[in-house]
């Protein structure tokens, strides 16, 4: 356990880290994050006594630092160093050998079987024993970077600072060497603290985050309550926005280019859409922000392509993903910037309205296949297999939508179509209630993300009540197209 109260230091006189106070658990790893020139190198040279503090105290598993002589604090506490002064005449094992000094009585004259272990063990960690044998200077700057990273680790201390420890490092290899910190610190108790660029990596890798600003601590906590946009905004001057990890619940933070969203407007017009007898299609000429839950590319993405195709009312594919690629295949479509959905609708029964407002207004594109309606409320009655009957909802606006208000959309476009479930008394046979839907209904918002932003899109909001009508009046019409089919 490291604690460090009230810091202050810098270079002759000049001061540069002000007034620094943390403490880090043993097993936890502190993350320190700021601009350029923010002071964190100079913060990790004070903490290491590579610079001398001007005012503060450091405290190691509860005893001054200052207590320590050399050796001692060497065990204690492995320092891997932003720029790295080297003796390039080395092999990569004599290089991760010099890590073991502290444990020397005289250099390399005391090599014990302990040594030998560290040594082997930093190199596989950071996965540079085939290299062990080779001069340092013919490594590639990465593999240096890991050669570094051993010679600290085998070290074999009980607190690790490092200075951007992915600099250099491929992807692959900087979940390597970050993937082996947190082995470390999980399972071997070592407690860290590393200066990192990437905020992302941060997020995914340390317990906590300290934020520099002018070499003043500007925040310090767990990830989620570090990065925030608006405080990285203004610490860096840089306009961001955060989103979650899609399988860790850590923010990621992404740059937002300084060109401006509302630049052009871009406006969809019903000469976009295009209907065959296989498909209804939407070509863009720039990509839409698509929330949806179709069968190729659903979720949330960017995409210029959208697709309700036609299939047999027998279409029963083991695997629909591969069997829809090969149909983007063949028809010439892109895999990557295409939406999908499927319909045993024949296309000649879609329903496609324009309703125009003063934001833009909207497309709305409805097949409605109600054969098979079901009433959600009653469906945990039934043990039967889920079968084909859907109703496909394209909600496609000629605006700029939140994130709110795409989700907001989706609800307001599912109760319209709810709504005309029950107004054209569609019923779900088994129960001879009023259905809610079918078993496989599929929705999509899409956005241009230009001209007019939304904040919302619930039933009262602007956008809102153009859904509400428009899914409501298409959907209608899809089902009477649809009745009209079945009835001759
Ligand atoms: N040896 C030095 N002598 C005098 N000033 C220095 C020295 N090293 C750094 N500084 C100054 O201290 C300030 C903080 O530098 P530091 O290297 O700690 O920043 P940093 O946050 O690590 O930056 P970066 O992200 O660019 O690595 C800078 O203004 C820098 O010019």
């Amino acid at each position: 356990m490291i604690v460090v109260e009230r810091l202050s230091g810098g270079y002759e006189g000049v001061p540069i880290v002000k007034d620094v106070s943390f403490t880090v658990e043993k097993g936890k790893i502190l993350g320190i994050l700021g601009p350029n020139g923010s002071g964190k190198s100079t913060l990790l040279k004070v903490i290491s006594g590579i610079l001398p503090a001007t005012t503060g105290t450091i405290l190691l598993d509860g005893k001054d630092m200052k207590a320590y002589n050399a050796r001692t604090l060497a065990k204690k506490m492995a320092v891997l160093p932003q720029l790295h002064a080297n003796a390039f005449s080395n092999t990569v094992r004599e290089a991760v050998s010099l890590g073991r000094y502290p444990h020397q009585t005289g250099f390399f004259s005391s090599w014990s079987e302990l040594d030998e272990r560290a040594v082997q063990y930093a190199m596989a960690q950071t996965g540079v024993t085939r290299y062990e044998h080779t001069p340092m200077e013919i490594l590639s700057g990465g593999e240096q970077q890991r050669v570094f990273v051993a010679q600290a680790l085998a070290q074999t201390a009980e607190i690790l600072l490092l200075d951007e420890p992915t600099n250099h490092l491929d992807i692959a290899h900087q979940r390597q060497i970050l993937d082996m910190v947190r082995k470390e610190a999980l399972e071997c108790g070592l407690t860290v603290i590393m200066v990192l660029h990437d905020m992302n990596l941060a997020s995914l890798y340390c317990d906590e985050l300290l934020l520099m600003e002018n070499g003043c601590m500007r925040a310090i906590g767990p990830p989620h309550e570090v990065l925030i946009a608006s405080q990285i905004e203004e610490v860096y001057q840089a306009r961001v926005a955060t989103y979650a990890h899609p399988e860790i619940p850590k923010p990621q933070i992404t740059m937002m280019p300084a060109a401006s969203k509302h630049q052009q407007r871009a406006v969809i017009v019903k000469e976009d859409f295009k209907i065959t007898t296989d498909y209804i299609q939407l070509k863009s000429n720039i990509p839409l922000k698509t929330v949806s839950s179709a069968v190729h590319n659903p979720g949330i993405g960017w995409y210029d392509c959208l697709v309700n195709r036609s299939v047999a009312g027998d279409y029963i594919i083991k695997d629909v993903k591969c069997e829809v690629a090969e149909f983007l295949q063949r028809e010439h479509f892109s895999l990557t910037s295409t939406v999908v959905m499927l319909t045993a609708v024949s296309t000649e029964l879609v329903a496609l309205n324009e309703y125009k407002a003063p934001f833009g207004g909207i497309f709305v594109v409805v097949t409605a296949g109600v054969g098979k309606a079901v009433d959600v409320s009653r469906t945990h009655e039934r043990q039967d297999e889920p079968y084909i009957g859907t109703i496909n909802t394209w909600v496609v606006i000629n605006g700029c939508l939140s994130e709110e208000a795409f989700f907001q959309a989706m609800m307001t476009a599912n109760e319209a179509k709810t709504k005309a479930l029950q107004s054209e008394n569609i019923r779900d046979e088994r129960t001879n209630t009023i259905a809610t839907g079918t078993a496989t209904d599929s929705l999509l918002i899409a956005a241009t993300q230009k001209g007019a932003e939304m904040l919302y899109g619930g039933p009262i909001t602007d956008v809102g009540k153009i859904i509400g009508k428009g899914v409501f009046e298409t959907t209608v019409q899809a089902i009477q197209n649809y009745k009209m089919k079945h009835r001759s």
